[in-house]
Order: structure tokens, then sequence, then C-alpha cells
């Protein structure tokens, strides 16, 4: 696929979606003690890159162009765009490469490891836990993977595609059209993040029941890794000890490159049908959600926004609304949908009157998701603290770590900025045991401190995630940004085979040193 639209070095998407200067200073209204401009977008070309310490062969697929090495300096986090639009690249990566095969990849993983040269994989460049940015000492390339972008294979009788890793999601959905099916993975990063790193980080899309997260899409996994290829057999299932594709689905570039992948498809949904409804209170609105997913319907979204999330969304004003979404490819839907909405009303719910496929409150969900990077990054120009994390829990615990996320990071927030700010709150995913809250962090920083500013919440955040016993990311996966939490989680013994696993598949600790485990000190 094609695009005629410049991407942004700085911020999300595309340069031509980016909001005018006009439309941010608009959004001073928002939040008391924003300036009345934005800051201005420095000019990529006037900024001062670190001189380059590499001099790879020219046999290799890699260029020192500033531009390439500019776009690779950060992920797509408020923290990666507010640092963006500081100008400083000091930590931008000495080179980039762009390899057009995996034999390529495979001569820059030889030619690394034989260099002492760090090698970042990157794909879409959407991650925001700091996973594509290197931040230690030594020489660093971004391993950039988009030319990889084929469908090689389509199965039909089995329904499965063999797909290359650094496909982006529009991308490979355009190939996989033509044969009437669809992978159906669409995370709110869906164009401008790809397979591989979809696999890398366990990313959650679509659906916001059964398959949450793309795992589940899974059949098959081929990885370069720096001591060979390893690839699994395409299985619908096996109980062959522990899953080789396990080891690999969140990895997030430390123990090789996701060159391919084989997985599982769907038909196109014929049938598609949404309705929402409101709730005046959390219990009730908990409830009800917990009531449908313990139902065995499956709805494709089930997405529970709290009174200040709707208000933002343009959803509603002062009440909880459940925005409910069911899909099919061979039935008809509507009863499943009567059903779910029949759960909603058992719970106090109230189910707008005529629930179809064109639901206003849906719809104005829908559209205000896809716009919000945009807005995200607006807000940053006006120097608002912007930004969101996310977790999961069991229902036991769901209106405990609600109450106490929202009143104890509304704290952080008013000590840090020395105002109140808004903390929203939405369910993303659910499970008939638990869900996925994620919250929105919205206030009003200082000019020059915002990174500072958003990294003490930050830390209060995951700090009561940790104490209740809630994940530090149930999608967003761990990168740099998210080590404390995660190395509270993850039990000992495992860190330990994690540690011996990257030393047998790395031995020169070259790929992406400091995400999920420490940079081993040189010499090792
Ligand atoms: C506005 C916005 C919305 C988002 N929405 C969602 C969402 O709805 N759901 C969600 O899960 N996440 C979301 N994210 C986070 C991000 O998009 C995901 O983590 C996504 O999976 C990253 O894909 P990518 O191709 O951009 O990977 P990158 O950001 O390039 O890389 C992410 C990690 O994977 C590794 N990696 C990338 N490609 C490969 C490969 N081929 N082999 C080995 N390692 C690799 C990298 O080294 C890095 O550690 C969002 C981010 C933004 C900025």
């Amino acid at each position: 696929m094609t695009t005629t639209a410049t991407r942004s070095w700085w911020g999300w998407g595309t340069t031509d979606q980016a909001l005018p200067d006009d439309e941010c200073a608009g959004l001073a209204g928002l939040l008391p003690g924003l300036p009345a401009r934005p800051r201005p977008v420095p000019d990529v070309r006037d900024l001062v890159l670190p001189p380059t310490r590499i001099a790879p062969p020219s046999t290799l697929p890699v260029t020192t162009d500033p531009a390439a090495r500019a776009a690779r300096a950060f992920g797509k986090a408020y923290r990666d765009v507010v640092r963006a639009l500081s100008g400083d690249l000091a930590g931008a990566p000495d080179a980039v490469a762009r390899p057009a095969t995996e034999a390529e990849v495979v001569d820059l993983l030889d030619w690394a490891a034989a260099s002492d040269v760090v090698v970042v994989p990157v794909g879409g460049g959407s991650s925001v836990v700091g996973g594509v940015e290197y931040r230690g000492d030594r020489p660093w390339l971004a391993l950039e993977l988009t030319a990889l972008d084929r469908v090689l294979e389509v199965d039909p009788v089995s329904r499965a595609a063999r797909i290359q890793g650094g496909a982006l999601g529009p991308v490979l959905e355009a190939q996989l059209r033509p044969h009437g099916l669809t992978l159906r993975h669409f995370p709110q990063s869906f164009e401008f993040s790809t397979l591989g790193g979809w696999l890398a980080t366990r990313a959650g899309g679509h659906y916001a029941t059964l398959h949450t997260h793309v795992d589940d899409l899974v059949e098959s996994l081929r990885v370069v890794t720096p001591v060979g290829v390893n690839e699994s057999w395409r299985l619908p299932g096996s109980g062959a000890g522990p899953s080789p594709d396990r080891l690999f689905l969140g990895s997030e570039g430390i123990l090789g490159v996701l060159t391919e992948a084989w997985m599982r498809l769907q038909d196109r949904p014929r049938w598609k049908a949404s309705a929402s409804a409101t709730f005046t209170g959390a219990t009730a609105a908990f409830d009800a959600v917990r009531a449908i997913a313990q139902a065995g319907l499956h709805p494709a979204n089930c997405r529970l926004l709290d009174p200040g999330e709707a208000a933002l969304a343009g959803a509603s004003s002062g009440e909880w609304v459940l925005v409910l979404g069911v899909e099919s490819a061979v039935h008809p839907v509507a009863g499943r949908l009567a059903e779910l909405t029949d759960l909603a009303r058992a719970h106090g719910g109230r189910v707008a009157d005529a629930p179809g496929a064109g639901d206003a409150a849906a719809d104005a969900w829908r559209s205000s998701f896809l716009r919000m990077p945009y807005v995200r990054d607006g807000l940053a120009r006006m120097s608002a603290l912007v930004e969101t994390f996310e977790t999961a829990c069991t229902w036991d615990r769901l209106e405990e770590l609600y109450a106490t996320v929202r009143a104890e990071v509304g704290d952080a927030v008013a000590r840090v900025t020395g105002a109140p700010g808004l903390v929203n709150c939405r369910l993303t995913h659910v499970y008939p045991d638990g869900a996925a809250p994620y919250f929105t962090v919205l206030a009003a920083g200082r000019p020059g401190a915002e990174v500072a500013m958003w990294d003490e919440v930050k830390a209060a955040a995951s700090e009561v995630l940790g104490r209740l016993g809630a994940t530090i990311t149930h999608h967003h996966a761990v990168g740099r940004d998210h080590r404390p939490g995660y190395d509270r989680q993850r039990p000992e013994p495992f860190a330990v085979a994690l540690r011996a696993t990257k030393s047998a598949l790395d031995p020169a600790g070259v790929l992406n040193p400091g995400v999920l485990l420490d940079e081993l000190p040189a010499g090792r």
C-alpha cells in the first residue's frame, strides 16, 4: 500500500493530520494553566546529531542519513514527543538499517555481534515504553523492518497466512482482503505498527473479549536469533513441552528478530451491530460488565468508560458508558446484541432506544479513539501532561483498584503540578475473571519540566499498581520504562531463566540491551 503523506518525525502519524497551531491554542480552554500558544515544532534539518561512531561495510543496507537517524531517536510515548519537541537528539542511533530480506537481517546481526554494535529491532516505532531507544554507551543501530512487508502464502483451508514481520497493519490487511480474509488485529496504533512489533510486545487489539492479545492469533513463528533461525511447526495446538512460540512472544527484540509468522485469520464479518448503555455508578457498571464477560457471549467490543472518559470522548456527561459491539461472518448478530443489552439492563443500565449499527455513543467513541493521538500531540505542544497507563487485575479487586489509583495518582498530579488534573479510566479488555483498566491523565505542566513531572506521576502510578498486585502492563509491554514494575512482578526463578536464555541466544549481548533485563557490563 502506498501513501503520499509524510510521517511525522516527532509525533504521531502523518504530518497532514497534526493539529495546526490554532487548534492547539484552542485546547488551552481544556485546563487552567496552559499557555496561550503552542511551542513550535523544530525543523529537523536545524537539529544537531552526534557524529556517527560506526562504519558498516557498504554491502549492508545501512544509512547514516540525519533525517533517518532523527526519525528513529524516540518511540511515540508522550515523553518521547516532548523530548523530540525539545530538539535533543543526543541519543539518536548511529545509523539505521533497512533490510529487504531475511538474509540481510542475518548479515546485519553477524556484523553487529562481531563489531559490538547494539541492534534495536524497530517495526513501526510506536513503542510507548522506551522499547526502541537504546540508553547505554555503545554505538547502536536501529534495525528498521518495514521493508519485510509481504503476505507470502495464504492457506484458505486452515485459514492462515504466512506474513513477514515488518508489515504495517494496513499493508497486511490490504494483501489479505482479496482472499476475503482478515487478521482483525486492530490496536489503536494499527496504521503505524507492524506484525513483528505486535508479536514482540504481545499487543492488545480489536477484540475486547476472547482473543484479546495477538498471541491468540499465532500459529507459528520464525525468528532470526544471533545463533540461528528458530522456526516452530504450524500447529493448531500442541502439548509438547513449554511452547517455543511463548518464548518469543513478548520478547521485545532481546532474543531475536521476528521475520515471519503464520497467523490465524478470520473471515471478514458480514454482520455487525453495536449498542451502548449508561450507568449511574461504578458498582453497577462493573457488575454489568462482569456478567457480560462471564456469560460466554464474547462481544468484540465491550469498552466501559468512566464519566470523565465518556465526557472527553463526547459520549455522555456524568454517567458511565458501556459500548458494546458484536460481529460475525456466519450468523446475524441481533439476537446476541439483545442478550448483551438485557444483561446491561438487568444490572441497572439504561440502553439507548434503538441499538443497532449506527449507535451514536459507539460512533463518538470510535472517532475520538482514532483522533486521540493527534490531540495528545497538540496538548503536548501546549505543555499539558497527557499520557495513559494500563493494567489488569481480577474482578474481586477491580473497584478498589479503580478508586485507589484515581485517588493516589490524582494526589500525585496535584503535588507535582500544584493543581488538580483529570485521571480518567476505561476498561479496554474484559475476561471472565477480571478486566484491564486503562487510565488517562491530563493536567497542566510547566514548560521545560514536563518529562520530569510526568515521570513522577508515572512512578506513583506504578507503585500503586504493584502494591495492589495489578500488572505493570496489560498490553503496552515493558520496554525500558516499565522495568522497575516488571522486575517486582516477575518471579526470581523466571528471571534467572530469562537471563540464561538471553545469554544462550544473544551471546554478544547486542540485541536491545536494557529491555526486560539489565545490560550486561562490558567484557562480561
Ligand atoms: C497512539 C498509540 C496507540 C497505541 N495503541 C495500542 C493498542 O491499542 N494496543 C497495544 O497493544 N499497543 C498500543 N500501542 C503501543 C504500540 O503500538 C505497540 O506496542 C505495538 O505493538 C508496537 O508495534 P511496532 O511495530 O510499532 O513496534 P516498535 O515500537 O517498533 O517496537 C516495539 C518493541 O518490539 C520490538 N520489535 C519490533 N519489531 C520486532 C521484530 N520484528 N522482531 C523482534 N522485535 C521487534 C522492538 O525492539 C521493541 O522492543 C500504542 C501506541 C501509541 C503511540
